[in-house]
This record gives C-alpha cells, sequence and structure tokens, in this order.
C-alpha cells in the first residue's frame, strides 16, 4: 500500500501542516471563536498524533471525536470552512494530491462524529 505517511514527510512534515492549519483556522472568522479558549499546544499535539496515525505512522490515536465535540454546537458550514483550512495548509505544505485526498476522504468520515446542529 502507498505510505502516505511517508509523503506527508513523516513526523516532521505532519508537524509543519497542523501548524500550518492552525494558523489558517486562529485566521479565520467564520470559525475562530469555537477555539478562543482551547489550549492550542494541546490541540496541535493531538492532531499530529490523529493525522500520523491515520495515514499509518508510528503514532497511538484513541480520542472519542463524538465525545470532544458533542457541546460544540458544531455546524455544517463550521465544518466546511475547517476542511478548507487543511486544503489550505496542505496546498501550502506542497503535500501530493493523492495523499491530500486520502486525510481529506478521512476527515470527511468522521464528520457525523462532529456536526451536532
Ligand atoms: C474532521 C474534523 C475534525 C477533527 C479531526 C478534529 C479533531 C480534534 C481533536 C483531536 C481535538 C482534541 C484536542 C485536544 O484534546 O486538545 C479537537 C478539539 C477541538 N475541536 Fe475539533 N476536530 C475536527 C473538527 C472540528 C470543527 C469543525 C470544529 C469547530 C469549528 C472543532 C472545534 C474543536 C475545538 C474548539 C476543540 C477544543 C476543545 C477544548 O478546548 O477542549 N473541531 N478536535
Amino acid at each position: 500500500a502507498t505510505n502516505y505517511y511517508q509523503e506527508f514527510g513523516g513526523k516532521a512534515g505532519i508537524t509543519a501542516l497542523i501548524n500550518q492549519f492552525v494558523a489558517n483556522v486562529a485566521a479565520d472568522k467564520r470559525i475562530n471563536f469555537y477555539f478562543a479558549h482551547t489550549n492550542i499546544p494541546a490541540l496541535k499535539a493531538a492532531l499530529v498524533a490523529q493525522v500520523c496515525n491515520a495515514e499509518g505512522g508510528p503514532c497511538a490515536f484513541d480520542m472519542n471525536m463524538r465525545t470532544i465535540h458533542e457541546h460544540m454546537g458544531v455546524t455544517q458550514n463550521a465544518f466546511n470552512a475547517l476542511a478548507e483550512d487543511m486544503i489550505r495548509a496542505m496546498d501550502h505544505e506542497q503535500i501530493p494530491t493523492a495523499a491530500q485526498n486520502n486525510l481529506l476522504a478521512k476527515l470527511a468520515a468522521m464528520e457525523p462524529q462532529i456536526v451536532t446542529r
């Protein structure tokens, strides 16, 4: 199977991607209010582990997306905005298209656990 973990640049590449992604979200007035009280270093560490795990890297990840997000009132529009911010981050980091599509499909599959209204 294609090793998308390597196409993301391994742990260092995923860390750079998540830094760019969180910067995009922080600058995105459509959704940044959701993160006003969030511990950003903890969020980044969790997202690096999640993407590393999802793309076949040597990282443990077992957080429950429904439990984490169920009280946030995340809308479909907010979910779509966040996905756009990830696409922009992947373009910025020049992640190959097939690898981008693989991660986007995995994020899209989580939508029913995250969008609650
Ligand atoms: C597939 C898409 C998403 C994934 C993979 C994801 C992943 C995560 C993860 C792993 C955490 C835990 C971070 C931690 O424990 O520190 C988290 C927390 C959080 N997520 Fe998401 N998330 C997604 C979509 C969204 C959306 C669309 C929003 C709102 C626009 C959102 C808002 C938040 C907030 C505010 C927190 C922080 C909770 C806190 O401060 O305790 N997430 N997310």
